[in-house]
């Protein structure tokens, strides 16, 4: 995470209060979700937040329009929860547009005041704001904007666009432009103003953003969607019409819809970590399956890794298509060695250090039944801190494993994320502190294998990587990042910025 906020409690020292025992990973991004032009715009986005929980579950927010007012809800927590029924808060969410966010904070820590979407009443009137990615010169600007006379009410790097078109001139869309203009970074926006829907994505298009219809046969009319990712679509019957272009603007508004491509071309740069695993395996990403690109990288890892082993068995949920796809290619048969519970993802019981150590026990077993006495190949799809791997191989051997082969579906993470994924410090990350060898040793397996570059860039249908002109971001292997990274390169070196004098308690 690219910490520039000390003024709220360090995200480190926040129970989140959703996994006391995944404070160790790479954490997923946001979503964005929004929708204009049916009744019960809200209950179509909470459905939607609700598909896209997976990328991001600290705090989840709405904001319609019902063509007087606006209506808005934010809290910590997730979608499941916050917008459940009994509590009738989306009932009173009415209007025919919305839109909404689910957050994992890569800039300003996880409080009430910098829960998505933002919301703000300009010269032309209200806008709300949903953002996934992260803006890598919000510092800068922000110091900037606050010597003029902005008051930042939050210590999000997304408000920073706030503050750029409020300075910024003509109608809401020029306004936009021009701030967007200023900004580094990557983002994937929804905006809701009274009369349009908006969508943007980077000129690099680092993060996924889709266009969907929802068609009401009855009425003889359809809405307009945008989802993070088409999983959010299928949710509520929607169709997907196709992807936000890299550096496209689409503009909805009772005349239908509007595109332009209002920024310098660049070239394009989707996060590879995507395919690998932050969406969805049931979404359909840039025109890819999200399923079919894990099993092509399962695939070219046995071709690259062949391993005389009895069974293949994924570390569960993320391992598992890569696993499928290595069991295909190796002829080894695919067996669930390893089962999951699905219902430690709440705080049942405080995380004390012994407790903690459970963690991984806590959440996967070993199946001993397809184990004992064999050679397994497991497979996952990234190695971070290292926690899981150490105490998965661990426990495959006290389930009665004779040889641990640990294959995974990425490269080695040495390089942290500044794009919208909470990674952890460079400090943190096993592949940026030790060789293979070291890894290895560390985590007890017999072998330890991760998927080459250009091994990835096969599995994704291109010849290798191209060095001079790669086809993905792929920084957090590579250390190549594809956009400037202004407030790191002048931060003070420990990346913390006291952004605010006001702390805050995590409250509901
Ligand atoms: O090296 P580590 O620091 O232990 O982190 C890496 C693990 O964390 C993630 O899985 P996670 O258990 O969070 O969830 P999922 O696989 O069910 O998505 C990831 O898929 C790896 O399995
Ligand atoms: N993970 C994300 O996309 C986060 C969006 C934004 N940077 C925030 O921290 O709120
Ligand atoms: S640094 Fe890694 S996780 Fe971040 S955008 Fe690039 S590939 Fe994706
Ligand atoms: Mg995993």
């Amino acid at each position: 995470m690219m910490t520039v906020s000390s003024g709220d409690t360090p995200v480190s020292d926040i129970d989140f209060g959703t996994d006391p025992f995944d404070d160790d990973k790479l954490h997923e991004e946001c979503a964005v979700f929004g929708i204009l032009g049916t009744d019960d715009a809200a209950k179509h986005t909470a459905l939607g937040l609700h598909a896209l929980q997976h990328r991001g579950q600290e705090a989840t927010g709405i904001v319609c329009y019902d063509g007087t007012d606006f209506h808005a809800h934010r809290e910590l927590g997730h979608v499941g929860d916050v917008f459940d029924k009994d509590r009738g808060i989306v009932e009173k969410l009415v209007g025919h547009a919305a839109i909404g966010h689910n957050r994992y904070s890569t800039t300003g820590a996880p409080m009430v005041r910098n829960i998505q979407p933002l919301f703000a009443d300009f010269e032309f009137g209200g806008l709300a704001v949903a953002h996934n990615g992260n803006l890598t010169n919000a510092l800068h600007l922000r110091k900037e904007l606050v010597k003029h006379g902005s008051i930042f009410q939050s210590t999000t790097d997304t408000e920073t666009l706030i503050h750029l078109m409020a300075h910024a001139k003509g109608s809401l869309t020029d306004r936009l432009i021009a701030a967007l203009r200023r900004v580094e970074g990557a983002y994937s926006l929804v905006c809701l103003s009274r009369k349009k829907l908006i969508g943007v994505r980077d000129p690099r298009g680092v993060r996924p953003l889709v266009l969907g219809k929802l068609a009401d046969p009855a009425k003889g009319t359809s809405a307009y969607i945008l989802s993070s990712e088409t999983c959010g679509l299928d949710i509520i019957g929607a169709e997907k019409i196709r992807d936000v272009k890299p550096g496209e603007m689409i503009v909805i508004d009772d005349t239908g819809l509007h595109s332009e491509f209002p920024f310098e071309k660049q070239e394009e740069r989707f996060c590879i970590f995507e395919y690998i695993y932050f969406s969805r395996p049931d979404s359909i990403v840039e025109g890819h399956s999200v399923y079919d690109a894990r099993k092509a990288i399962g695939r070219e890892l046995a071709r690259e890794n062949p391993v005389p082993a009895d069974v293949v068995v994924p570390i569960p949920d993320s391992g598992v298509p890569s696993a499928i796809g290595y069991a295909e290619e190796s002829g080894i048969p695919f067996q669930y060695g390893i089962i999951r519970n699905h219902y430690v993802g709440r705080t049942f019981i405080e995380p004390t250090d012994e407790i903690r150590h459970l963690g991984v026990k806590l959440k996967h077993n070993a199946n001993r039944a397809v184990i004992e006495g064999k050679r397994v190949v497991l497979v996952d799809d990234s190695i971070v801190r290292g926690t899981t791997s150490r105490k998965i191989v661990e426990m495959i051997r006290a389930a009665g494993a004779t040889e641990v082969h640990m294959c995974i579906s990425s490269p080695p993470t040495t390089h942290s994320c500044f794009y919208g994924v909470d990674t952890p410090e460079r400090s943190q990350l096993m592949a940026a502190r030790m060789s293979l060898e070291e890894m290895r040793a560390a985590i007890g397996c017999d072998t330890l294998t991760f998927i080459s570059m250009d091994g990835l860039y096969r599995a994704m249908g291109l010849p290798g990587r191209d060095s001079a002109k790669p086809a993905y971001c792929d920084a957090c292997f590579s250390g190549d990042y594809p956009i400037t990274l202004t407030d790191v390169a002048e931060s003070d070196g420990n990346g913390a910025a006291k952004l605010s004098l006001l702390r805050e308690q995590k409250v509901g």
